[in-house]
């Protein structure tokens, strides 16, 4: 199922039926945007959260602000920094923003696909939804007796896609990362293209094969040559995976 996430789309989730998330250090609390511990690497610039990925994208023509989120330790502190340059952000950010944050958990995902994916993979086929005391756009907010949670909740239905097409067979196309289509997608005042962590997946899996069985070592390093120059015969197109 496709969550396509209209503006007047409010939801209600039951708590049974749904993995609720708030605060990093609760359960399922590294789904939130705020999570540490899932690194993104955008034109080689590190990034800790999808948080400050996100927010720096507001600001494509202010590259002095997004140095300002990117440096910034706290994710909270990262939104409410952006929050006081809020006059600033891109004209069409209002029309932009789901598709901004879709590449932002695409990319949390592909740059951390075991980890994350474990993540995903733990929550089953439960709803996900971000408790949100007074966003009911990006969250849902719950009623007094916390049973009941209603908002549109797109940051949870784009996590639920996320996690469907991860669960299903085409699982690999997600290392291949493609930019939103809007324009002036920038950082630092450089174009942000096509991020395809492929070739880096195949990397950490025969890492990890060498660590874990090195009595057939020498099969592995053969393989790691064949890999390694399939991957760099692919590097750059699509679906040949
Ligand atoms: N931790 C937290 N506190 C809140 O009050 C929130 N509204 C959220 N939601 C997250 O904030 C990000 C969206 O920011 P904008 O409102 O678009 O500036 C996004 O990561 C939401 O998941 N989180």
């Amino acid at each position: 199922m496709k969550y396509i996430i209209k503006d007047t789309d409010l939801r209600v989730y039951k708590l049974s039926e749904s993995c609720i998330f708030k605060k990093n250090n609760e359960r399922h609390g590294q789904l939130s945007n705020m999570a540490s511990g899932f690194p993104i690497k955008v034109n080689n610039v590190s990034i800790k959260t999808t948080e400050a990925l996100y927010q720096a994208c507001r600001f494509p023509h202010r590259p002095d602000i997004q140095a300002k989120l990117i440096n910034e330790i706290s994710p909270m502190h990262v939104k409410m920094l952006s929050n006081s340059h809020k006059i600033d952000s891109r004209p069409d950010w209002e029309d932009v923003r789901i598709k901004v944050m879709k590449w932002c958990v695409n990319l949390k995902l592909a740059q951390n696909i075991l980890s994350f994916g474990e993540v995903l993979n733990s929550t089953g086929s439960k709803y996900l939804v971000e408790n949100s005391s007074k966003d009911n756009f990006w969250g849902a907010i719950p009623d007094s007796n916390n049973e009941h949670y209603t908002g549109q909740n797109a940051l949870g239905r784009l996590l639920m896609d996320l996690r469907q097409k991860f669960q299903g067979s085409q699982w690999l196309d997600l290392l291949y990362v493609e930019p939103p289509e809007i324009s002036n997608f920038l950082l630092y005042n450089d174009e942000i293209k096509i991020i395809d962590e492929r070739l880096n997946y195949i990397k950490s899996l025969v890492k990890y094969w060498k660590i874990e069985h090195k009595i057939i070592l020498k099969h592995f390093d053969e393989a790691d040559n064949k890999f390694y120059n399939l991957g760099l015969k692919i590097n750059g197109q699509k679906g040949l995976f």
